[in-house]
């Protein structure tokens, strides 16, 4: 299992059935998506709403059935070793989803019975201590905070000791606090050797949290790459000058990547910050005979690149 990855998705391909449809054209949810999630990780999947992240969530959770295409998870095909493909993966939903009238120690324990782990095998309580949860065992769930709750599912995700644990959306509309108390326990599980997947729509958190990002679109993986190499991707900087008079005309160099006129006054200069500096542009625009009256600049961070990566229109899926 050393250099097998956690989970290996070749050409997965899901058209949903269109009610009503005669042709067999349904939504092509899943265009043909090809990535490793490598062992260890934290892995982020992003991309807008309607990308197809649920669906290719669901289909590693065997919720839907894919199209074609393959799926391995932890080295078991999902459609060739189902139970152990099953056993090796942990999802947690977006959807909060209890039996009310069930304690959270029960909910782990029949969690568990599901799973065919043995009575003396169940860790509930050890779980319960690890969401810090501990307190709340013998509270009926219904009565537990939509924090808890996220938690609680964590922890249900977790009754089999899977190797990979996928989270879809966890921090969804939760505040900040427990946002982070939500990412301390995926970091958490991590550094005991859990491969993460999440998807989520914080991009600043994918940048601090994840190893590594693949952004997919239209149903269609746009990018799988290191979020470091992800990030530094953007060579590009923007500094918006206002300056003492109207422009003319933009003022053009060989290191420019953009040099366009905001307002009458205003320019805003795209630049790449390996061939020269914000005091280079501001020379440069000086040296033309305009005084600086304002300077803001621009970083690019993760945002920038998702921005730019999925700004491409739909193409022929449909
Ligand atoms: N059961 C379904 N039947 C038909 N179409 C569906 C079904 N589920 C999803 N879709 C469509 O498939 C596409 C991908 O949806 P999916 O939910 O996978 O995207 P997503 O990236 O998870 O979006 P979000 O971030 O909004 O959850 C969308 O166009 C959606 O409308």
């Amino acid at each position: 299992m050393s250099n097998t990855p956690a989970i290996r998705i070749r050409d997965l391909v899901k058209r949903y059935a269109q009610a009503g449809s005669q042709s067999g054209e349904g939504k092509l949810a899943l265009g043909g998506v090809s990535f490793d999630v490598p062992q260890g990780q934290i892995f982020g999947l992003l991309g807008p709403n309607g990308a197809g992240k649920s669906t290719l969530i669901n289909t590693l959770a065997g919720l839907v059935m894919k199209s074609s295409g393959t799926v391995e998870i932890w080295g078991f095909d999902i459609d060739k070793e189902p139970r152990n493909a099953k056993a090796s993966i942990g999802i947690v939903p977006q959807e909060i989803v209890f039996d009310p009238f069930f304690t959270p120690l029960e909910v782990l324990d029949i969690q568990a019975g599901l799973y065919g782990v043995p009575a003396p095998a169940r860790r509930s309580l050890e779980l319960l201590k690890s969401v810090h949860l501990a307190d709340k065992a013998h509270a009926y769930a219904r009565s537990l905070s939509g924090g808890m709750k996220r938690r609680l599912l964590i922890a249900k995700a977790m009754v089999h000791t899977p190797p990979i644990l996928v989270l879809d959306e966890p921090t969804a509309g939760v505040d900040v606090e427990l946002r982070r108390l939500l990412w301390e326990l995926v970091v958490d599980l991590n550094n005991q050797g859990v491969t993460i997947v999440l998807t989520t729509h914080y991009l600043e958190e994918a940048e601090q949290l994840c190893d590594r990002i693949a952004i997919i679109n239209h149903g269609r993986l746009i990018t799988d790459q290191p979020t470091r190499d992800l990030v530094g991707m953007m060579r590009e900087k923007i500094v918006v000058l206002t300056l003492d008079r109207p422009i003319v005309a933009a003022p053009q160099h060989e290191a420019f990547v953009k040099s366009v006129i905001s307002g009458e006054r205003d320019l805003r200069v795209t630049y790449n910050k390996d061939r020269i500096n914000a005091g280079d542009v501001l020379a440069l625009v000086q040296s033309l005979g305009y005084g600086i009256v304002d300077v803001s600049t621009d970083e690019a961070d993760l945002e920038d690149v998702f921005v730019k990566l999925t700004s491409t229109p739909a193409n022929a899926l449909g």
